[in-house]
């Protein structure tokens, strides 16, 4: 039998259940006010009955002969006089549409005591800040009046500061960082600490608006987000500052959250990214969450000087070059991104010249994630070998045209310690925990617009695209599934997003191509037959860090990128075995 169609209210009948019902709720208001009169004058038919009914079961009842015959008098007089039943009528409708009047108490205007006191006590606070002696009509002074110095304000629920206006003398000056902190530093203590507040300074009329900000929400899980290629969501933010949103699911509900999204490739702007933070705020969450997003496009190379086997996930991943943990793996597979940048350089501007389009092989993404390199600069300079992060110099200079991007972490108070190239060429930003002023104000190049507060959740922070503004941030979960702390529905979210394994974790090779198959046997041989003594391998393996390695480098050649000769195809295999 042929299916009928549902019927059209009942396949798209929610937008059409909702259109009627908002016109419905309009034509009754609309009717609601044509009726008032009627509505107000029912009413006080129904009260001036209740009270009729009330006096005659409270009169007594040898009285009520008596009242009774007093009423039927009032009625025959009113029947007997000329115009007397329309007179009683109207009568009748005025005293009913006096009793029916609404008698709500109007709301009391301006703010209970306690509030009161509150913004007294916040006035009284900023009186030596906002007055000079010489003022011959001060907005502030003790004693003064609250009322003009703030021409609006808002509570919340619990009595604390909502919103406030604030209206200050134009000779303060507003345009000196210092002078607004101190008002700032102020306000937070007065208005209630714990919070998050955001303050517009208005320059012009001077005005500074303070508003609490809510929460960012910390359960949102690493999920596939709806972006374009080369965008990468870093976290989430207030919707005040960003005009995007982003769909997400969140167990079975949607919802639509304001994204920080960083664009890298050839048009960005800030093409590499430096996270600081202090241990434990979530640095290497960020980087697990953006290396997931960048697996859907691109390829990856990880080398983490935290040696927690953070990455560990990743290893042998379809897409995951290496995850190097030791000095001498970092060196190599470093040396080896800086070779294959220029490689793609040069490939590009041939192509270029000769009007072509660049090869393939240059426009596969490559990221690099480096997790602590002032782990890696100690032990180098301990043991006498080169900073890996010297290493990064060409990849953070010319990665953008190459499509190459650099990822690096670190902790906060490790900022002066990065070398000149990672400071100079990574203009993305985070900074994740509890941090200063001051502190922000380094890492990011300008301070927040609201106050850093000392109890956050890990993955929150700021974070700060090139010179555009500072964004409070919170990163989307992303454990390490490995993790026995980690929860069963974040472990499955995270390894719902990892790309299959195509090379087995134990440091054996997956299949691989014939050529490739080759090269590998020719590494291994070289790495079990009498060579040379390696000081590179005996230096680096015997670090604390346990190793956790993947497929070496080389295997870039299996996508097409070719390998430079100044990769020692010996040390990958020794650090990778
Ligand atoms: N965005 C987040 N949402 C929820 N939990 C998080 C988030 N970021 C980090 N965490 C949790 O905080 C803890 C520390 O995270 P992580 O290891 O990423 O921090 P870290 O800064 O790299 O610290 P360390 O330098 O000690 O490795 C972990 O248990 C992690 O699951």
């Amino acid at each position: 039998m042929a299916r009928r169609p549902l019927p059209r209210i009942l396949s798209n009948g929610g937008a059409q259940l909702a259109r009627s019902r908002e016109l419905a709720r309009t034509a009754a208001d609309s009717a609601t006010d044509v009726l008032q009169p009627l509505i107000t004058i029912g009413r006080g038919l129904r009260r001036l009955a209740a009270a009729a009914r009330r006096r005659w079961t409270e009169t007594p009842k040898d009285r009520r002969g008596a009242l009774l015959f007093l009423a039927a008098s009032v009625v025959l007089v009113v029947a007997l006089v000329p115009y007397g039943p329309l007179l009683a009528v109207i009568a009748l409708m005025a005293a009913a549409a006096w009793q029916g009047r609404d008698r709500t108490p109007p709301a009391p205007e301006g703010p209970d005591d306690s509030r009161t006191q509150r913004l007294r006590a916040l006035y009284e606070a900023l009186v030596p800040y906002f007055s000079l002696a010489e003022d011959p009509d001060p907005l502030y002074a003790h004693g003064g009046a609250w009322e003009k110095a703030f021409p609006a304000y808002d509570f919340d629920d619990g009595g604390r500061f909502a919103h406030l206006v604030i209206r200050y003398p134009a000779y303060f000056t507003d345009g000196e960082a210092e002078s607004r902190a101190r008002i700032e530093h102020l306000l937070t203590a007065k208005a209630g600490r714990g919070r998050e507040y955001h303050f517009t300074w208005n320059e012009e009329a001077n005005h500074l608006t303070v508003d609490v900000l809510a929460a960012l929400p910390t359960d949102i899980a690493a999920q596939r987000f709806v972006t374009a290629p080369g965008e990468t969501v870093l976290g989430f933010t207030d919707p005040t500052r960003v005009q995007r949103t982003l769909p997400l699911t969140h167990g079975e509900e949607q919802r639509d959250v304001p994204p920080v999204v960083w664009r890298t490739g050839i048009r960005s702007t800030e093409p590499h990214l430096l996270v600081l933070g202090q241990p434990g705020t979530g640095t290497s969450t960020l980087l697990r969450s953006v290396a997931l997003q960048a697996l859907h496009h691109g390829d990856l190379l990880i080398v983490d000087g935290g040696g927690t086997g953070e990455y560990a996930c990743l290893v042998g991943r379809d897409g995951v070059l290496a995850v190097e943990c030791g000095l001498t793996g970092a060196l190599t597979s470093l040396e080896w991104a800086a070779a294959e940048t220029e490689r793609r350089l040069i490939a590009v501007n041939r192509a270029r010249q000769q009007g072509e389009v660049p090869p393939d092989d240059t426009r596969r993404p490559l990221w690099v994630f480096l997790d602590r390199p002032s782990a890696f600069s100690h032990l180098a300079a301990a043991d006498g070998r080169r900073d890996p992060q010297s290493l990064l110099q060409v990849p953070l200079r010319h990665g953008r045209a190459a499509n190459v991007t650099v990822v690096v972490a670190d902790q906060l108070d490790a900022l002066e310690g990065l070398s000149d190239a990672v400071r100079q060429h990574t203009r993305a930003r985070v900074v994740l925990g509890p941090a200063t002023t001051d502190e922000l104000t380094a890492a990011l190049g300008a301070p927040p617009h609201t106050t850093p507060v000392d109890q956050v959740p890990p993955g929150r922070g700021y974070a700060r695209l090139g010179r555009g503004p500072v964004h409070r941030l919170q990163v989307p979960a992303t454990p390490d599934p490995y993790d026995d702390a980690t929860s069963e529905a974040h472990r499955r979210a995270v390894l719902d997003l990892l790309p299959p394994r195509t090379t087995p974790a134990d440091g054996e090779r997956a299949p691989v191509p014939a050529e490739a198959e080759a090269e590998a046997e020719i590494s291994t041989e070289k790495k079990t037959g009498p060579a040379e003594p390696e000081p590179e391998a005996h230096g680096a393996d015997a670090e604390p860090t346990p190793v956790v390695a993947g497929p070496a480098p080389q295997e870039a050649t299996m996508r097409g990128t070719a390998p430079p000769e100044t990769v020692p195809a010996r040390a990958v295999a020794a650090e990778t075995t």
